[in-house]
């Protein structure tokens, strides 16, 4: 019950047009259930009055009739409005303020859930949240009022009709709630564990059609889907099954409400208690007092679901961000040397520290490479300057600013990234390389591309800059996409460019080129380079070797291990077809 709080405290902001929506709705039933009562009163009196010749005045009631039709349908009409007005509202700023919780958790706290499954709670779960205002708590609110004003009705005519009425009212409007929220908690909880589990399967079937192809095994991850799907539906069908069965159950205490009340109030009329009349309007306002709890049973069947969905929505919102950001602004830096002082780090629930006392220095415009085998920890050293992690101890220093004093994203306005796993969006190759800079001319987009050597190939294609790259970019080659991430890194101009193993898995060839293109891009700026393989290490000026995250060596190219240097000879700028950098 701590989420319903919770959540109550969200809905906060909307308070007065869920007012206004609660308001609308019990005057709408209110009118409807007038309607039919004062309709039962009138026919009644006037088939009495025609029987025994009396002249009555029927355009009273004939007004209070008319006026109510007209009232119940406006405010339908009116809380309908409203109430889809709040919900929308709602929903609109329940997902900004989900992804202002999600967003600080990127990537570092992000890393153990699957794409499909953050869709699922960014999407299915908060739309299951919008339920717990349209569907409970307007329903309840109304109910609520309208029982205790029916009640108060039915006492100014007889104690024991209020009881009879009361006790059926609450019967539908307690016990079968009750009973349907035992029932549908349950499937509630999986049906919201289910969708994300078959958005995540049908994501990953589809990313990873190719794999599954190759190794046959596409009938497996089918037959998954095809689990998931008949456990979602089975759930689905006990949960409508079971609200057809509340319904019925409420139109059963309805018809048993009007049996007793037949039952009470017929001796009554025949004692001349009560007027003829009197027992038809009571009668049908019995019938039509019942629209006030029947949407009940569902109300609370969704709760299980709503109530899962928060759940799901308030495990991420309370994770702790791996990096906590300053309070005050972020100092102006003027100098972009890098400092990494005695820096260790070990991902959480890891064997063994990622980086133990790691010291380097890469003075302002010079260029630093990190090499290691895989595993060594050198994305992680590139982690860390990003600030998408902390470190455990030791600081890292940017012109003698602790980056901790940084935000974030004043930190990483700073520095430009070049990756061996660019990501390309779903979007054309011009709109990909303003992501880098969303004010860059047509003009500078060129440059930066004959830069980065891929003007000409762009130029070539029919509609040029505007070619849509595919999701993940399918439609450049490796090489094309690593050279659109140089333009990138260009267009951004950054004073500090991390280079993450650029060359790898490239072709000689193309390595090569692509060398030529990131020495253009280097000039100036503060590298850091990190590599498994000593290609490019000629054109820094220093290297930090290491292994299983210590420091193994540290020093001029001299300082790479006789190994890998052999095979740096074959990687070097000569061999390149390059000039040797100048000194
Ligand atoms: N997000 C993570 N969560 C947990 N452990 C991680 C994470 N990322 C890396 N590690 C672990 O930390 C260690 C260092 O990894 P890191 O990615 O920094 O190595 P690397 O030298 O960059 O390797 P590669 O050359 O293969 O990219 C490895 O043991 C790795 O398993």
């Amino acid at each position: 019950m701590n989420e319903l709080w919770r959540l109550w405290k969200l809905f906060r902001p909307y308070r007065l047009w869920m007012l206004l929506g609660i308001v609308l709705a019990i005057l709408t039933l209110l009118a409807n259930v007038i309607l039919m009562a004062a309709s039962g009163w009138f026919l009644a009196t006037m088939a009495t009055a025609g029987a025994a010749g009396i002249v009555m005045n029927y355009y009273a009631p004939a007004v209070l009739i008319r006026g109510s039709a007209i009232a119940r349908t406006a405010g339908r009409y009116g809380e309908r409005l409203v109430n889809h007005e709040a919900t929308f509202r709602l929903i609109a700023s329940l997902r900004v303020w989900f992804y202002r919780h999600l967003e600080p958790l990127a990537p570092a706290r992000l890393q153990s859930y699957h794409s499909g499954d953050l869709l699922s709670r960014i999407r299915a779960d908060i739309d299951a949240l919008d339920n717990l205002y349209v569907r409970v708590l307007v329903p309840v609110a109304v109910a609520v009022v309208s029982v205790l004003l029916f009640s108060v009705f039915l006492l100014f005519h007889s104690p024991a009709l209020a009881l009879a009425g009361l006790g059926f009212l609450l019967l539908a409007g307690i016990a079968l709630p009750v009973w349907s929220e035992f029932r549908g908690r349950a499937p509630g909880r999986r049906i919201a564990d289910d969708e994300a589990a078959l958005r995540t399967a049908v994501i990953d079937g589809v990313q990873g059609m190719a794999e599954l192809t190759v190794y046959g095994v596409t009938e497996c991850q089918a037959q998954r889907i095809d689990d998931l799907s008949r456990r979602l539906v089975a759930d689905q069908t006990r949960l409508s099954s079971d609200q057809g069965l509340t319904q019925a159950m409420v139109f059963l205490c309805a018809g048993l409400s009007l049996w007793v009340l037949l039952w009470l109030a017929v001796p009554m009329v025949r004692e001349g208690q009560m007027p003829p009349p009197q027992l038809a309007m009571l009668a049908l306002f019995t019938l039509a007092s019942f629209e006030a709890v029947a949407p009940l049973p569902h109300a609370f069947q969704l709760l299980g679901r709503s109530l899962a969905a928060a759940r799901r929505l308030f495990a991420i919102v309370d994770t702790e961000p791996a990096v906590i950001e300053p309070d005050g602004p972020s100092p102006r830096l003027d100098h972009f040397d890098i400092r990494f002082s005695e820096v260790s780090f070990g991902y959480p629930n890891a064997a063994r520290p990622a980086l133990a006392e790691i010291s380097l220095h890469v003075p302002e415009g010079t260029r630093a490479a990190v090499i290691g085998a895989t595993g060594s920890g050198k994305s992680t050293l590139f982690n860390l300057l990003l600030k998408f992690w902390t470190p455990d101890a030791g600081q890292i220093r940017i012109g003698g600013t602790d980056i901790a004093e940084l935000h974030g994203d004043d930190l990483r306005r700073q520095i430009a990234v070049v990756s061996q796993h660019t990501h390309l969006f779903d979007a054309t190759i011009r709109e990909n390389l303003l992501i880098a800079n969303p004010d860059a001319t047509q003009a500078a987009i060129e440059d930066a591309c004959r830069i980065a050597q891929i003007h000409d190939f762009i130029a070539e294609l029919p509609e040029g800059y505007d070619t849509w790259v595919g999701e993940t970019g399918v439609r450049l080659s490796g090489g094309q996409g690593r050279r659109i991430a140089i333009a990138r890194a260009l267009l951004k101009d950054a004073p500090i460019l991390l280079l993450d193993e650029p060359t790898e898995g490239l072709d000689t060839a193309t390595e090569r080129d692509l060398m030529q293109a990131l020495d253009r891009l280097m000039v100036g700026r503060t590298v850091l380079l990190i590599t498994h393989r000593p290609a490019g290490l000629d054109w820094v000026d220093q290297v930090l070797v290491l292994d299983e995250g210590r420091e193994v060596a540290h020093g001029d190219v001299s300082v790479v291990p006789q190994a890998m240097q052999s095979t740096l000879l074959a990687l070097s700028p000569a061999a390149c077809g390059l000039a040797e950098r100048p000194a």
